[in-house]
């Protein structure tokens, strides 16, 4: 029931005005039936919702979509629910007019990233000036490869609408090629063609071979290059780490994700004047956001010894002493005793005999009524979010695995982490914010729980 959330809208919409006049002679017209065909159920729905959504953009002076060069990336929050029922009821609609082999198809279609890869490869989308255009010929000219394959290349990108010809011979932005003019955002694509997609391709593989394996060693990424772990690869190969490093700063596109998203997450004024340590806190990044905005907390960021290597320097003058770093391996035991320890998409990248062991490595400092918050994704459960969304959350839940075998988890699975390491690790509270699964899992020491010592 991927409209469960809604339902009732949709269908009170429905059922008003011109679409009850609708919907009631097509059905009156259905001599088999009683019930809406499906497709003319979805119909309704989207021309409501298209009608909705306009309105309010119209209201607010606003571009309605379009794949133009100066097209509109995102639309306003307030109308994001219009915009997930409409994906999810297009989408519907698109593939209950599929035959099985298209469908198949459009899932499977491996080609997709060799011309997302080409033209972020060969930088094509900073080659066309803004609000212009440039002929196959000069491209041909400036990646050095002849103009058949360039045309092929980029014609298989504009089926996607990354990039038009807006005349023969001619090659101009849509939005989604001018996105990807940003660095990151080319930088990401990088990564996702080379290191992802390689990656992926062997997680069946990987599954045949080690089934049900935890290991970061036994992976697709393992398969895919020779043995060697990522670990392995960002720490001998200069180029690939910066494509690693350079790949991830992409993620502050993806709503919810970005490093300023940390502070409006969670209440923590509420937590008054304290010291958190952030376990695997990388650069400082998150910590930094948070001291900035919270004038009476004080961060200590853990991470490995290479990782905090003149991080010191990246912490804005005003913040120096509150942010402070100190080397620290993610399985050892905790040495530093603080009220609240923070850990910000640090178990992902685990698996669960891994992920017990860093909880349980806190143990040793852990005093009653300490917060330990977990700020990572709560998987939804099927059909309690919009399929778009869920899908995009299924995809990275898979790259997760072929990199290390990491997974994002269900609530009980975060549970069964918990009960695993301690029964003293007692689940508090889940704070989900809206339009993104990155939340925070707000655990407690609870002493009065029975647990192993
Ligand atoms: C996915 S990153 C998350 C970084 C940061 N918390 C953030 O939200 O951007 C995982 C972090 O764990 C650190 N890490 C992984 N294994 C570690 C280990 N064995 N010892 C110390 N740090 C480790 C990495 O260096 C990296 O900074």
């Amino acid at each position: 029931m991927v409209f469960g959330i809604y339902a009732w809208p949709l269908r009170l919409l429905a059922f008003s005005g011109i679409f009850a006049l609708l919907f009631s002679a097509l059905t009156m017209a259905s001599p088999n039936t009683t019930t809406t065909p499906r497709i003319v159920d979805l119909a309704a729905q989207i021309s409501t919702l298209v009608a909705q959504f306009q309105e309010h953009l119209s209201a607010h002076n606003l571009s309605s979509p379009s794949f133009a060069e100066e097209g509109p990336d995102t639309f306003p929050p307030e109308i994001s629910h219009l915009k997930d029922a409409l994906l999810d009821a297009t989408a519907e609609m698109h593939e209950l007019l599929l035959d099985p082999l298209s469908l198949l198809f459009k899932f499977a279609a491996i080609s997709n990233l060799v011309s997302i890869d080409a033209i972020s490869r060969y930088k094509i989308p900073d080659m066309i000036p803004p609000g212009s255009q440039i002929s196959f010929d000069e491209i041909s000219q400036k990646t050095g490869l002849q103009k058949g394959p360039v045309r092929r290349l980029l014609q298989h990108a504009m089926s996607m609408r990354i990039l038009t010809e807006p005349e023969p011979e001619m090659v101009a932005h849509t939005r989604i090629s001018k996105f990807m003019t940003i660095p990151s955002i080319n930088s990401w694509v990088n990564f996702e063609s080379r290191e992802t997609w390689p990656a992926t391709t062997r997680i069946v593989d990987a599954i045949q071979k080690w089934p049900n394996s935890q290991e970061a060693n036994e992976t697709g990424f393992i398969l895919a290059n020779n043995n060697k772990s990522v670990q392995d690869i960002v720490t001998t190969s200069p180029e690939r780490a910066m494509r690693f490093a350079s790949g991830m700063q992409a993620i502050d596109y993806v709503p919810g994700y970005a490093i300023e998203n940390v502070s409006t997450v969670y209440d923590w004024a509420s937590l008054g004047n304290v010291r958190i340590v952030n376990v695997a806190g990388s650069r400082g990044q998150a910590a930094i956001e948070l001291a900035k905005n919270f004038g009476n907390i004080r961060l200590l960021v853990q991470d490995s010894a290479n990782m905090i290597q003149g991080a010191e320097s990246g912490v804005p003058e005003e913040l120096k002493g509150r942010v402070e770093f100190m080397a620290h391996g993610l399985f050892e035991p905790q040495t530093i005793k603080a009220p609240v320890y923070f850990f910000r998409m640090a178990f992902r990248s685990l698996g669960d005999k891994y992920a017990v062991q860093v909880l349980k490595a806190q143990i040793p400092v852990l005093e009653s009524g300490v917060k330990i918050l977990l700020q990572d994704v709560c998987m939804p459960e099927p059909d309690t979010i919009p399929l778009w969304r869920e899908r995009i959350s299924r995809s990275v839940d898979l790259a997760l695995e072929c990199f290390s075998n990491g997974r994002e988890r269900y609530l009980d699975e975060w549970k069964y982490l918990l009960a695993a390491a301690d029964k003293r690790f007692v689940l508090h509270r889940v704070y989900v914010p809206k339009d993104s699964l990155l939340g925070i899992l707000e655990i407690h020491w609870d002493v009065t729980c029975s647990g192993e010592a």
